[in-house]
C-alpha cells in the first residue's frame, strides 16, 4: 500500500511545515501540508475560516485533508490540532508517525505573535502550554518515533528526521 513515507505531529512551532518541506525536497518526495491544502482549496486563510466559520468547520476539512492525504508516497505535515481528533488518529494506524516534540522555551520564539494561528491569538504562551498538557499523551501514543527538537536548528531536525526515514525503510 503506498503512504507517506513519514506523517509529521506535533504542537504549533514545533517545526512540522517547515522540516516536512526540508525532508520532503531532500527525499525527492511532494510535501503535503494539510494546512496548505486547506488554504489552497478553500482560497482563505486558516484564521479566516476559524473566525468566519468557527472552529468545528475548520476540523472537518482538516479531517478531510487528512483522510485524502493517506494513500501517496509523500512527506505529510498534519496540523497540530488534526491527530487530536479521534477521527484522523484512527487514520493514523499502520503509518510511520514521527512526532517533533518541543517545549514552551522553545517554541515561545518560534511561534512569535502573529495572527496565522488563531488559537495562539491570545496569551500565546499560556494557551500553548495549556494546550500541550491536553496533547501530549495523544501525540505520544500515535507516534511511531519522537524527536526532540529543543535547541536544535532546522538543519539538525531535518537530518535526523532523515536518519530515521532511512533506517526504518531498511527495517
Ligand atoms: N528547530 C528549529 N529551530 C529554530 N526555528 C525553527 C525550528 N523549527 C521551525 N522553526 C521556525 O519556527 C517557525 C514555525 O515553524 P513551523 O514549521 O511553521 O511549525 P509548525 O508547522 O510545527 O507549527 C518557523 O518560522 C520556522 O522557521
Ligand atoms: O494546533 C492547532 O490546533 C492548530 C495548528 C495550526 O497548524 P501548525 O501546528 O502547523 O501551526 C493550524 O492547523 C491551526 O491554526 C490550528
Ligand atoms: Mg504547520
Amino acid at each position: 500500500m503506498v503512504s507517506p513515507r513519514v506523517i509529521l505531529i506535533g504542537p504549533p512551532g514545533a517545526g512540522k511545515s517547515t522540516v516536512g518541506a526540508m525532508v520532503a525536497d531532500r527525499l525527492g518526495l511532494p510535501f503535503v501540508d494539510t494546512d496548505a491544502l486547506i488554504v489552497q482549496e478553500q482560497q482563505r486563510s486558516v484564521s479566516d475560516i476559524f473566525v468566519v466559520d468557527g472552529e468545528e468547520t475548520f476540523r472537518r476539512l482538516e479531517a478531510d485533508a487528512a483522510r485524502r492525504s493517506l494513500d501517496a508516497e509523500t512527506v505529510l505535515a498534519l496540523g497540530g490540532g488534526a491527530p487530536i481528533q479521534d477521527a484522523v488518529a484512527e487514520l493514523l494506524a499502520g503509518h510511520r508517525v514521527l512526532f517533533l516534540d518541543v517545549a514552551i522555551a522553545d517554541a515561545s520564539g518560534r511561534i512569535g505573535f502573529d495572527q496565522s494561528r488563531p488559537l495562539l491569538a491570545v496569551n500565546p504562551r499560556a494557551t500553548w502550554s495549556r494546550m500541550m498538557t491536553q496533547r501530549r499523551p495523544a501525540y505520544e501514543r500515535l507516534a511511531t518515533w519522537v524527536v526532540d527538537t529543543a535547541g536544535k536548528d532546522v538543519e539538525t531536525v531535518v537530518e535526523e528526521v532523515l536518519a530515521h526515514v532511512t533506517k526504518v525503510d531498511h527495517d
